[in-house]
């Protein structure tokens, strides 16, 4: 089966983490020698092939390299535009990019400003000639955000909702804890103001314990990214929200070694064929950990043994939890395989 062909839904994708390493080399290449001088060249600080990245590497990936070099108006237009061209290069006809909105003081760019660009990136490759994608933003809380970070994501969640915001996520590295409790009204206030809801959710074991999945599932989401690790009280709770989208991302958790048992042992295996589920096989960082959405397909199919129609109806039944409304499912109902 032609997987890259096979039309495809993108709905949990890390915009920083999305950038090829071929396009930070170009970024890197681009900037004037006085200030890229002080960056090693990414083909050396992340080697082509290296994907092995655990939860402990992986988070100072972003704060001590990505953002250094994504650090201005034409880097992170330049950025956001290969990323999406490299989606729509792999057959994804619909994405939903997430993306922690970011003040860069030294470029005088404001969080709004950052969304703004990235925005305006996604309307311009969109008008171009021969576009295929359709693409939504979600805005991340990241889970070292003080109360008031989180409430500023939100109110630009507010301030573009209409304008290709549709959702806020909660993100970050799963062993950080201590605000999260204080988002409650938060996540709660988009529900009441229509934006939908997805969620990292017991991705780490610290991450996994009843009293943090209870509280995030308290906050209503629509979507829950990852799923690892989860007692059999809180698989029950998930069953029970019929419909919720499972965002599940193979590659990422498989090297991270977040889960055990390689490909094979990946909870996929015990979701795909749940009624009560949706389950929507997501690429998470495809920049750092290498596999595009065409290739989760193919893995899913090698380790797991779907067969044609099962992967086109695995495909198609993420149009029921995208967040991009009811035209846009339309839209796909028409132009995903069924065969
Ligand atoms: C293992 N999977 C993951 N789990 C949790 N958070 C993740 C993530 N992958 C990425 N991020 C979050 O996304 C940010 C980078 O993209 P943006 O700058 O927002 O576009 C990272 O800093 C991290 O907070």
């Amino acid at each position: 089966m032609d997987f890259i062909s096979l039309p495809k839904i993108e709905l949990h994708a890390h915009l920083s983490g999305s950038i090829s390493r071929q396009t930070l080399h170009e970024i890197w290449s681009q900037k004037p020698s006085s200030s890229s001088s002080s960056l090693p060249d990414p083909l050396v600080e992340m080697p082509p092939g290296k994907h092995d990245y655990d939860l402990q590497t992986f988070f100072p990936l972003f704060t001590s390299y990505i953002y250094t070099l994504i650090s201005d108006l034409p880097s992170l237009r330049h950025s956001t535009l290969s990323v999406l061209r490299d989606f729509q290069s792999d057959g994804v006809v619909y994405l939903e990019l997430r993306t922690t909105p970011r003040a860069i003081p030294s470029a005088n760019i404001t969080k709004h400003l950052y969304v703004q660009t990235i925005l305006g990136c996604i309307a311009e490759f969109e008008a171009g000639e021969g576009c295929t994608l359709r693409t939504k933003l979600i805005l991340s809380v990241d889970r070292r955000n003080t109360l008031a970070q989180a409430e500023e994501v939100l109110e630009l969640c507010r301030q573009f909702k209409g304008r290709g915001v549709v959702g806020i996520d909660l993100c970050g590295d799963p062993a950080v804890v201590d605000n999260l409790r204080s988002f409650t009204p938060v996540f709660r206030q988009a529900r009441k103001e229509g934006l939908k809801v997805t969620l990292h959710f017991a991705e780490a074991e610290v991450s996994g314990t009843e009293e943090e999945l209870d509280l995030l599932l308290g906050w209503g989401p629509e979507r829950l990214g990852h799923v690892i690790h989860l007692g059999e009280g809180v698989k029950q709770k998930v069953r029970e929200r019929r419909g919720v989208g499972l965002e599940l991302c193979l590659s990422c958790n498989v090297h991270a070694g977040m889960v055990r048992g390689g490909f094979e042992g990946h909870h996929f295996g015990e979701w795909w064929k749940v009624e009560e589920v949706v389950v929507v096989l997501s690429t998470d960082d495809v920049g750092v950990f290498g596999s595009p959405l065409s290739n989760e397909y193919a893995l899913v199919a090698k380790h797991f043994g779907l067969g044609r129609r099962e992967i086109c109806n695995l495909a198609r039944k993420g149009i029921d939890v995208i967040f991009g409304g009811e035209e846009e499912k339309e839209r796909l109902r028409k132009i995903m395989w069924t065969k």
